[in-house]
């Protein structure tokens, strides 16, 4: 849409104090990166294929299911021509990298995001070097998905009942559904795209349980894409969001895979039935590790997204006079709007720079994990389910915020924002639901709380917990680091509040898993444990207060920074330009209400009864 750029936007844009192109470079870790982003950014947004000319909302659920599957079999190609063109877009922590824009392209999911993002990452991290050398061909005609959740199991992983049964007598896994809660029930792109999973059961070799392992099924002929004998699928239905992601459902009967198809880089089972251990236990799990750490990173992007939506609108929408005798004044002006706006930039730059080092951590100890050293994992594990769970969490809160400060535009399928909350909130249940990736990391503190309340040694991350119990914490500083030691206090408070209880619900006789069940609000609930006081406080209010003074000059400066484009923002609120309501009627023109001047409805229902007794 041509037409010039709103005046608000021209003069937020001139009052910036900042260089914005640097900004840009340092959130895409460095300027080369950011070259290589908008080449990727030209090449794929050029491509006519991708774009649609009837906005996705007004097709039914087997349309946008369609629609997305020839966008995602074209973008499939992408990657493959830039991969072997050799540019580097594995690495989505860096923005060398396809998948930010697919949110514009698909408006949704892209129906392949499990087989690229988990299906093949999991074989290249579980599979030996023959099953990928086998596997994992360019060429290959497998499309993917991970099949782990059922019906009736999905946080308690242990409880999965799919059965993997070793046939010695044909060297081949029987996978069976042995009732109706086994059923696999969630996985994406498994209803009507996949003809291959990986699939999470629980392996028997001679009537012994060796608890859950990966396979490598096929599900449907690769040539017919009917599901082979012994195999029920289907797709499972409208959700909240995810519409086009096809997730589906999964039932083995007796189906027979070769030995050779259980994933075996970490754990084996030879041709005469002998089971080799892995090293650690929980290397099965690594998936879903992998997967959390990813998630803090994109779960920033979406923010930048919500911001920028949100703060472009706020400098366009004005609303009220702040003195009644004069003009109205933007929104952004109000105190309390800058407040709801400035914490999701800064969020989103907390969850950027935490991804980044998470998915560094990530490799570092991968990499130990390599070389049969397994000392980091539990920490590893612990940092993830808590930075996994906050990190969804704040992201759908404050997706949520800057959609109710848009107003009722905001609540505009058209703002986009309504699309990217549903996103977010999904990020809270999948890949290890809130509550219970919390209960994870409380698992993991309570321990070290025991031996510092033992007085038995610590490792030097903990020593902050020896430091609370022996009163050593400093008073109060409003300083970054005064703000560090106290987080640390309340950890520590928090943590020792959540042990007392347990300690006292184990001394009145409960059994220690039920204890645990008692004390898990206090383990999950953070409390006021820190030597701040009333002054403080209203010190650091104060403060804060002339913080979002110094940023609303820079507001729009910071969120143009993010540098994303209008094809990805998909919103007539957050567009470069600020022609916001130009933008709503010409997509209010595009709804089929508007198709005829008068419904068809008006003739079959409305008339007969509002000229009943006129006629
Ligand atoms: C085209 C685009 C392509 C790609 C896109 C790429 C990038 C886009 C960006 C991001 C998105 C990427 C992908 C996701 C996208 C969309 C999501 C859609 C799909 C979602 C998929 C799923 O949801 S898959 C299913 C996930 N399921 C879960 O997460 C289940 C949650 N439950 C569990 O994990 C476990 O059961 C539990 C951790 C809760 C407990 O396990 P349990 O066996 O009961 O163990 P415990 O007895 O409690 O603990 C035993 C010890 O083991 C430790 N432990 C547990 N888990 C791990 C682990 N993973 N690693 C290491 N250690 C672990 C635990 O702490 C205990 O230790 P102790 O020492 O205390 O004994
Ligand atoms: C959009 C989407 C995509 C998905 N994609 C996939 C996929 O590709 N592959 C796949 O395998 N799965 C997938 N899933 C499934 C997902 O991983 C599970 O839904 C998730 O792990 C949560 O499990 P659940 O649904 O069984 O919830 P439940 O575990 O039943 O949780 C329900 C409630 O019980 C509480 N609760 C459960 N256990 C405890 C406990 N021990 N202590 C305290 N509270 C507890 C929870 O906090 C929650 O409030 C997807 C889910 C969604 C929504």
């Amino acid at each position: 849409m041509g037409g010039r750029v709103n005046e608000d936007l021209i003069k937020e844009r001139r009052k910036c104090t900042f260089d914005i192109k640097e900004l840009t470079h340092i959130i895409d870790c460095g300027e080369e990166n950011t070259i290589k982003r908008k080449q990727i950014d030209n090449y794929i947004l050029n491509i006519k294929e991708l774009w649609d000319d009837v906005p996705e909302e007004y097709l039914s659920h087997k349309e946008r299911y369609e629609n997305a599957i020839k966008k995602a079999f074209i973008v499939l190609k992408v990657l493959r021509q830039l991969h072997t063109g050799n540019i580097q877009i594995t690495d989505h922590r860096t923005p060398t990298n396809v998948y930010s824009i697919q949110d514009g392209i698909f408006r949704n999911v892209n129906p392949l995001l499990i087989h690229i993002g988990l299906f093949w990452s999991t074989i290249a991290a579980q599979a030996s070097t023959e099953q990928q050398a086998e596997w994992l061909q360019p060429d290959s005609s497998m499309i993917g998905t991970y099949v782990q959740t059922e019906l009736g199991h999905g946080s308690f992983i242990r409880g999965i009942e799919t059965t993997a049964t070793y046939d010695s007598t044909t060297d081949e896994f029987i996978l069976h559904t042995p009732r109706l809660s086994a059923y696999k029930w969630w996985p994406g792109g498994l209803g009507n795209t996949a003809n291959a999973c990986l699939v999470m059961a629980q392996l028997y070799i001679n009537g012994t349980c060796h608890g859950l392992h990966i396979f490598l099924a096929q599900i449907r002929d690769f040539d017919t894409h009917k599901p082979l004998p012994g195999i029920k699928v289907g797709e499972i239905g409208p959700k909240m969001g995810f519409n086009t992601a096809d997730n589906g459902f999964l039932g083995f009967d007796n189906h027979r895979i070769p030995r050779t198809n259980m994933l075996m880089k970490n754990v084996q089972v030879l041709r005469d039935g002998t089971y080799v251990k892995p090293k650690h236990d929980k290397l099965t799990y690594g998936s879903m590790l992998l997967t959390r750490v990813t998630l803090i990173s994109d779960l920033a992007y979406q923010l930048s997204k919500a911001a920028t939506i949100a703060v472009r609108y706020s400098a366009v929408r004005r609303q009220s006079p702040i003195k009644s005798n004069e003009p109205e004044r933007q929104i952004l002006d109000f105190v309390s709007q800058q407040h709801k706006l400035f914490i999701t930039i800064a969020s989103s730059h907390v969850y950027r720079v935490v991804g980044l080092w998470m998915w560094n951590s990530h490799k570092r100890v991968t990499a130990d994990i390599h070389e049969g050293n397994m000392g980091q994992l539990p920490e590893l594990h612990a940092l993830a389910c808590c930075l996994k769970a906050i990190s969804s969490r704040d992201a759908s809160a404050l997706v949520e915020q800057c959609r109710l400060a848009c107003g009722g535009h905001g609540y505009m399928m058209a703002s986009n924002l309504p699309q990217i909350y549903a996103y977010t909130t999904a990020a809270v249940t999948y890949e290890g639901e809130y509550t219970v990736l919390l209960l994870q990391t409380a698992r993991y503190l309570v321990k070290f709380w025991r031996l510092a309340a033992e007085h038995k040694p610590l490792p030097q991350n903990f020593a902050y917990f020896e430091d609370y119990i022996k009163k050593n914490f400093e008073q109060w500083r409003n300083s970054p680091e005064g703000i560090i030691e106290g987080f640390k206090a309340i950890v520590a408070g928090k943590t020792k509040a959540a042990y007392d209880t347990l300690q006292c619900n184990l001394r009145n006789g409960r059994e220690f898993e039920e204890a645990w069940n008692m004390a898990s609000v206090q383990l999950t609930n953070a409390s006021e444990y820190s030597t701040i006081s009333r002054n403080d406080i209203e010190a650091l209010q104060s403060r804060y207060e002339e913080l979002l003074a110094l940023i609303r000059p820079n507001a729009v400066g910071l969120v143009d920074a993010f540098d994303i484009r209008d094809e990805v923002l998909c919103s007539t609120l957050g567009a470069y330009d600020g022609r916001v309501y130009e933008r709503m009627m010409e997509e209010a023109s595009k709804s089929p209400l508007n198709e005829d001047v008068v419904n068809e409805s008006f003739h079959k229902y409305i008339r007969p009864v509002t000229m009943k007794n006129k006629l």
